[in-house]
């Protein structure tokens, strides 16, 4: 074991104490099948898409809370109808003990539905601390945003954070999930350069098939060049394989470095195999 090695194992055992895990209102079945394979306490984010209604994404926060884990509900500012569609959310998420950490984000929809543009605008209604939010995670772009420019992303993330320093709410990023951890090392320390210092959480595909990855991708806009993809071992020719982070978050350890990226954790996005995901977590930690 060379001292590069040996730091790489130890940073590898840091980044995945603590990970996150992320589900849609659709993967409550398969929570108690995951339950198992999941530390207790676990944060495990729910989504907030244009497919799901209160009920699913409520019903999902509430069977994580009741599996043992910390539910972090997903609040899509634009998919919010109004103020009252927001307080009646988080109404519903307090009686269930799901309310003390939310991630606030700004939400797809091109045209926002409501009154809210962007996250800030939610961070700043005052609604969260009425209904006990007391953790906000926001969101982060290490390869950019394909709708949205860096000088756009750039100050809306310092004005997120000094809105939730301001207000005394603890805040953590949580990043688009990538296939290449060059953009997302480089992009912590340019966080880090303007004085934001709350944890990253680096997002993580979960494993999957190759054609699936490729799609929510494709979908949500995130690098998959031929390069990026050889490196992840996304065999572009081998459409029917899967593929899982093992080779990034070997590449993440070996070039993490505390004191210069401050803290980091992981959150692996399921992609609907919430099991799948868990299982493997546990057997790559086994073989680490
Ligand atoms: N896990 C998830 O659900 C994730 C969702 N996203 C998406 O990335 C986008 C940005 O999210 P945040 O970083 O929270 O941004 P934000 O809410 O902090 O907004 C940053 C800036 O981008 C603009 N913006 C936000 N959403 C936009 C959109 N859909 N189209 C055009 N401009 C938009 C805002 O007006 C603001 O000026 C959103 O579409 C969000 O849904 C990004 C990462 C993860
Ligand atoms: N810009 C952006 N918007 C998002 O909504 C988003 C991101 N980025 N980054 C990644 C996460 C993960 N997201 C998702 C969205 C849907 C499923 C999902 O599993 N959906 C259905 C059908 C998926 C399919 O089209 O096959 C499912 O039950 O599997 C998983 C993760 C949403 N997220």
């Amino acid at each position: 074991m060379t001292a590069a090695t040996t730091r790489a194992a130890a940073n590898l055992e840091l980044l995945l104490s603590d990970f996150s895990l992320e589900m849609t209102g659709k993967d409550v079945e398969e929570l108690d099948a995951a339950r198992p394979a999941i530390p207790a306490g676990t944060r495990i984010n729910v989504t907030f898409l244009g497919n799901e209604d209160l009920t699913m994404r409520r019903t999902a926060a509430r069977m994580v809370r009741a599996a043992g884990f910390r539910p972090v509900p997903h609040v899509s500012a634009r998919r919010l109808e109004s103020r009252a569609a927001l307080e009646a959310f988080l109404s519903a998420l307090r009686v269930d003990d799901a309310a003390e950490q939310i991630f606030a984000v700004g939400g797809d929809p091109g045209t926002p539905h409501g009154p809210y543009a962007d996250a800030l605008s939610v961070i700043e209604s005052g609604v969260l601390e009425e209904y006990g939010v007391r953790q906000v995670s926001i969101a982060g772009y290490p390869e950019g945003h394909p709708g949205i420019p860096d000088d756009v992303l750039w100050p809306a993330l310092e004005a997120k954070h000094a809105a939730l320093t301001g207000r005394g709410l603890a805040g953590e990023i949580i990043t688009q999930f990538g296939f290449d951890v060059d953009p997302v090392l480089d992009w912590i320390e340019r966080v880090r350069d303007r004085g934001i210092e709350m944890p990253v959480r680096v997002g993580v595909p979960g494993p999957a098939g190759v054609r699936r990855l490729l799609r929510f991708a494709a979908r949500f806009g995130v690098g998959t060049s031929t390069s990026i993809a050889r490196k992840y071992g996304l065999s572009i020719t081998n459409l029917m394989g899967t593929a899982g982070p093992d080779r990034l978050l070997h590449a993440l350890a070996a070039d993490y470095h505390p004191e210069r990226h401050g803290e980091v954790k992981l959150h692996f996005y399921t992609f609907g195999g919430l099991r799948a995901t868990t299982e493997w977590i546990t057997e790559f930690r086994r073989n680490t």
